[in-house]
């Protein structure tokens, strides 16, 4: 116990030493980290294939280029994001300075995943450290109403406690990227602003005992139940990143639409639409070889081991067998003849998980794969086909290279099973008929979803990266992790000048007075109308003044 509070209350004083409060300072420590990651690359890819038997190129596109891109863009934009934010006034405030304020958090916990290791640390890392506003230089509004610009003038004169202190926890089951990170992390970033704590579940649930002002968590939902109850005794806000069954639904009815779309356009003859269509996809409908082929990439990736791999599929019984023929010519173009040589398949991450995937291949129909080795927790890319609903598999998160297949009649049922369970991290729908997949994303609710594709929803940093419901709250990735890690202060700044206008709210109270405070409050001006009015004004004026010296 004391040795995190020492570790918490060192990140504390660090905090509030005011160490981390300039801009220059944020930057500097992100511009190590990417100094890290480009110096430690071969540690990094070496710690990355002891835990998980990554290959390089896997481990290098799968965590490090997410990590270079995040601190690329944060570096970017950091400047941009700690600005104060003008917003719109009302009559009563159009005098003053109003703006939102991203002020740091304070102390805040960073627990990983094992899974991916490093980028589950390092990616909301960067955004911890980033977090928080630019009041070191002189800022002004400029411009009325609406508060258009606020302008960065002159050189800094005062200074406030900006930037987050972020105590790390990596996961203790990928046990050599943890080390490596605890021994980098130091060497890199001021030590006593972002410590690093190893250890498994007693350390974590020490760690949870300290108060931390914001808990940033990558697991599973049992864990986060946890960590929630930890962090409201403290009332620490937190973000859970977690998992769930993530469905991928393939419509298999394509063809049929297009066949009719082209006749309602008056097509008479459109085998040479439906040709195109044909060449487009492969074949007739999205269970083509290229949809087949962009489900096996995110499902066997890391050996099913992400949160977001399409969990299972939901297709009509008719184009089953297509589904299965395409995904297992797939994992020979991707893995060769024997999956286990191949440099580009990994492996389970432990004996416990490796168990826990074989069980739930008890009583299933097996399409292809199955072939499992304890000794070095392989487990082949497996597909089981005619899967009931109730079974095992389709109860909790595989995390595994298991890819159950479920019949649906259709659409409706495949939105009416989805809206029946938990609602996932990541929704995929595989189709060309663009009606049905807005049919899919307005009837059914997930974290993310991707269309036509797996997986690639969350490399785009510029959109949030989290879970709704049972898969999790709040969110990051880009300027979502510096939101995340931000208090947004509202600041509206008045000069002491103008009283009268005051008495409106002051006692005694008439309905007078509150019909001018309706008047000043409640009006809504925009621009154009602002302007026109100022125009006839300017009229008035005019017409008065050419009255009076032209009589
Ligand atoms: N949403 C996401 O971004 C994301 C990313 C990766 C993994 N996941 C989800 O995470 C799950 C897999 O990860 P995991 O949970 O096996 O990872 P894990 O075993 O590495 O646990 C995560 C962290 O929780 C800590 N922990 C474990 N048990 C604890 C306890 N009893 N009390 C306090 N802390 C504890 C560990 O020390 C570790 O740092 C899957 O469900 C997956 O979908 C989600
Ligand atoms: C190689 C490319 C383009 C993308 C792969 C990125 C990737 C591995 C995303 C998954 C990230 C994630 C949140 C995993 C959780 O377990």
């Amino acid at each position: 116990m004391e040795r995190m509070q020492q570790v918490v209350g060192r990140a504390r004083a660090a905090f509030s030493s005011g160490r981390c409060r300039s801009l220059e300072f944020r930057l500097q420590q992100l511009k190590n980290l990417e100094r890290m990651v480009r110096e430690k690359e071969k540690e990094i890819l070496a710690a990355l294939q002891s835990d998980l038997h990554k290959c390089g190129h896997n481990a290098y596109s799968h965590e490090v280029m997410g990590v270079l891109g995040e601190l690329a863009l944060a570096m970017e934009n950091l400047p941009s994001w700690a600005a104060p934010q003008p917003v719109k006034k009302n009559l009563l405030t159009m005098r003053d300075e109003a703006y939102i304020y991203p002020e740091p958090l304070g102390v805040v916990l960073v627990i990983g995943a094992w899974n991916y290791p490093f980028m589950l640390v390092v990616q909301p890392l960067i955004g911890a450290i980033a977090a928080g506003g630019d009041l070191h230089g002189v800022w002004v509004c400029v411009g009325a109403m609406g508060g258009e610009k606020i302008a960065r003038v002159g050189q800094p004169h005062w200074v406030c406690v900006l930037g987050n202190a972020v105590v790390v926890k990596p996961s203790e089951v990928s046990e050599h990227t943890s080390q490596l990170l605890a021994d980098l992390l130091p060497q890199y970033l001021d030590e006593e602003l972002y410590p690093v704590v190893t250890g498994g579940v007693p350390e974590t649930t020490e760690l949870l005992t300290q108060r931390f002002d914001h808990i940033l968590y990558t697991g599973n939902t049992a864990v986060g139940k946890i960590v929630m109850a930890a962090a409201a005794k403290h009332l620490t806000p937190v973000t859970l990143e977690l998992g769930g069954k993530s469905p991928c639904y393939i419509d298999g009815a394509v063809s049929y639409t297009h066949l009719d779309v082209y006749k309602r356009q008056g097509h008479e003859d459109v085998s040479g639409l439906l040709w195109a269509h044909r060449w487009q996809w492969g074949l007739e409908g999205a269970e083509s070889p290229c949809c087949c082929r962009r489900i096996t990439w995110g499902k066997y990736m890391n050996c099913g081991q992400t949160c977001i791999a399409p969990d299972y599929i939901l297709c009509e019984p008719s184009i089953q067998s297509q589904v299965v023929e395409n995904i297992k010519a797939t994992l020979q173009e991707f893995y060769g003849e024997d999956v286990k040589k191949s440099p580009d398949y990994e492996r389970i991450v432990n004996k416990r998980h490796f168990r826990r995937i074989v069980s739930l291949l008890e009583g299933q129909k097996i399409a292809h794969g199955g072939e499992t080795d304890e000794a070095s927790c392989f487990i082949a890319p497996t597909i089981l086909t005619d899967v009931s609903a109730e079974s095992k598999v389709m109860e909790e998160e595989i995390f595994g290279p298991v890819l159950p297949i479920v019949s649906v009649k259709g659409v409706d049922e495949a939105i009416e099973f989805i809206n029946s369970r938990e609602k996932p991290l990541a929704l995929y729908v595989f189709s060309n008929d663009k009606k049905l997949i807005k049919r899919v994303i307005s009837e059914t609710s997930s974290g993310g979803m991707t269309a036509n594709d797996v997986i690639m929803h969350s490399t785009v940093l510029d959109m949030p990266f989290g879970g709704v419901g049972n898969s999790g709250m709040g969110a990051y990735h880009g300027k979502h992790s510096f939101e995340t890690f931000s208090h947004h202060r509202a600041c509206l700044i008045k000069d002491l000048k103008m009283e009268g206008m005051n008495k409106l709210r002051y006692p005694p109270g008439s309905q007078k007075k509150l019909d001018w405070a309706k008047f000043f409050v409640l009006k809504r001006f925009d621009k154009v109308r602002l302007g026109l009015i100022f125009l006839a004004l300017l009229g008035v004026v005019a017409a008065v003044m050419i009255k009076v010296m032209f009589p």
